[in-house]
């Protein structure tokens, strides 16, 4: 571990960073591990992780970051052994591509093309039989009920056995809901209802964010997604024009939603779709001039608080960080990025393969990063116009009524630094979902590779890091040690790939208080980047 300053700029000559973005093969069995320094012996259960494995076919590439085949990890911890494994999903996206050895689906940047082998008119056909949506599900894994899926941001999910990592069965949510996919990043509550929030194009071109609700493990044995609904319906700003959503807050009363002015222009995405080499890259565009919308809806009984109208400059954002009320006040926390650029422009393999110069040239054009806290008050009167109504003793985010009713935010920045973002957050989730916390860990980004894991302190801004040379790790979870006192008792999980080293990736285990190393379990295999996961704890 080196680096005690969080905004000090790691250089990366060697663009070791590459490796991580390189295809692999699964394993047909899992492989050992060597463990270096001492795991809790409370530490049972699986790391759960997915992400892109395959990032060509045949001869045909993936252009972006977010295209790759879904691979899921494993690292197995059992009375101080460890375990890795990982299998290709199969999607039918992976079986499909493997059969005919070419892009068959059209994923988030890849346009397919149709099969070079058929007749003319197969393939005037093929063009306008409609979307084949992609259910390469690269992006996280989570439970639903006793289940496991694997999902990405479409309406198909798929259902993984968490100890083999067989693919069981693919799931269309439309079967169940009214919606065209939801995000990767739902909430699950106390109870274990799981709750997620999707675009959906309704009849007559009406668009709208539902918000749904799935419910806990059913008594009866029978499968909550049966039982699934859309609790809340939220309006969009544009007609037809939904904003992107990547994850939404949930507090203990309230949902919070952020439209942000990154937009999927539904006529190009409906139209164009049809024609050769549109891929979803194509079809979002930016609002220059919209900026970024806050809605709030209450939970129980589900409706939305239309009355106030929160607004705000143009930001990115993918990743809330946590929601709560405090004394009439929503505090909302997110990772933003400044102006309305959108930020997987940035995102496709030729810039993440560069040399390091070159890496570092891209990310200047790109949007900044910066963690920012929001304020919004609940209860807002005609009189109070003109002033900040914000009361809080411990924030400086304001929120100023303005004379068309609408009311203005201010953010605080809780962490900034010029090209380093604090993405990829983490809570003790279990604890403090949808409450006053304090600690929030993320992976840092240095011009958008991700090279050490930080803790942020919110009510103080201090942060601590873990860093090693040439090392690139991923988003680090957090476990609760068993019968915790401090919110912060606890260990961090990420998957750390170290090019240059002997056994090249490693399961690292930081103890997250103090963010110094207690073990890590080296395997001799490469891991690609991994995006989010889960870890399950073993069940006695
Ligand atoms: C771990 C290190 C990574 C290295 C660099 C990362 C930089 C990150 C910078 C910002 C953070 C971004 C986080 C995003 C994380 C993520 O996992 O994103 C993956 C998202 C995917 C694959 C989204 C897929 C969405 C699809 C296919 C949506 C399809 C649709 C539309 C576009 C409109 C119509 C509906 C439909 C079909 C759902
Ligand atoms: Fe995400």
């Amino acid at each position: 571990m080196f680096s005690p300053n969080v905004n000090h700029i790691v250089e990366h000559p060697a663009a070791g960073y590459r490796k991580i973005f390189e295809t692999v093969e699964e394993l047909n069995e899992p492989l050992p591990t060597e463990v270096t320094g001492v795991l809790p012996s409370w530490l049972s259960g699986s790391l759960l992780r997915m992400g892109p494995g395959l990032f060509e076919v045949g001869a045909e590439p993936f252009h972006h970051l977010f295209d790759g085949q879904a691979l899921i990890h494993k690292f197995d911890l059992r009375e101080g052994h460890v375990t890795y494994h990982r299998r290709y999903i199969r999607s039918d996206a992976y079986v499909r591509a493997m059969a005919e050895k070419r892009v068959v689906i059209t994923e988030f940047g890849t346009a397919a093309y149709p099969d070079p082998c058929k007749n003319i008119f197969s393939r005037f056909f093929t063009y306008f039989q409609g979307i084949e949506v992609t259910d390469n599900c690269l992006v996280n894994i989570y439970p639903i009920g006793e289940d496991f899926y694997a999902v990405t941001e479409t309406n198909f999910i798929t259902k993984v056995d968490p100890d083999s990592l067989e693919t069981l069965k693919k799931v269309d949510l439309c079967d169940y809901l009214s919606v065209n996919g939801v995000t990767a990043h739902p909430h699950t509550d106390a109870d274990g209802s799981v709750y997620n929030i999707g675009n959906c194009f309704g009849k007559n071109m009406s668009l709208a964010y539902n918000i749904i609700k799935i419910p806990p493990p059913q008594k009866d044995g029978s499968d909550p997604l049966k039982r699934s609904e859309v609790v809340v319906q939220l309006p969009s700003s544009e007609r037809f024009k939904p904003s992107y959503v990547h994850s939404f807050g949930m507090t203990e009363n309230h949902f919070v939603f952020v439209e942000q002015p990154v937009k999927i222009n539904l006529l190009k995405f409906l139209s164009s779709w049809s024609l050769r080499g549109t891929n979803y890259m194509d079809c979002f565009e930016s609002n220059e001039y919209i900026g970024t919308w806050f809605h709030v809806a209450t939970r129980d009984p589900a409706a939305y608080l239309s009355s106030h109208k929160f607004r705000t400059s143009a930001f990115n954002v993918f990743h809330h960080i946590n929601a709560y009320e405090d004394q009439g006040f929503i505090v909302v926390d997110l990772c933003t990025w400044k102006g309305s650029d959108f930020v997987y422009n940035y995102l496709y393999l030729a810039n993440m393969r560069a040399e390091w110069d070159k890496v570092k040239e891209s990310a200047m054009r790109a949007p900044q990063p910066e963690v920012r806290r929001y304020v919004l008050p609940l209860d807002i009167y005609r009189e109070e116009q003109g002033k900040n109504l914000v009361s809080l003793s411990y924030t400086t985010a304001t929120a100023v009524l303005r004379s068309d009713g609408t009311v203005w935010l201010e953010p605080e920045v809780l962490f900034s630094g010029p090209r380093q973002a604090f993405e990829f957050p983490q809570i003790n989730y279990s604890r403090c979902s949808g409450k006053n916390y304090r600690y929030v860990y993320g992976l840092g980004l240095n011009h958008f590779i991700p090279d050490r894991i930080v803790k942020l302190n919110v009510r103080t801004k201090d942060t601590r890091l873990w860093q090693e040379e040439d090392s690139y790790p991923s988003e680090p979870l957090f476990i609760p040690t068993p019968e915790a006192i401090d919110e912060d008792d606890g260990v961090l999980l990420s998957i750390v790939v170290k090019p240059g080293a002997e056994r090249p990736s490693f399961l690292l285990v930081l103890d997250a208080r103090q963010m110094t190393e207690l073990a890590r379990a080296s395997v001799n295999t490469i891991i690609p980047v991994t995006l989010h996961g889960t870890y399950k704890p073993r069940t006695p």
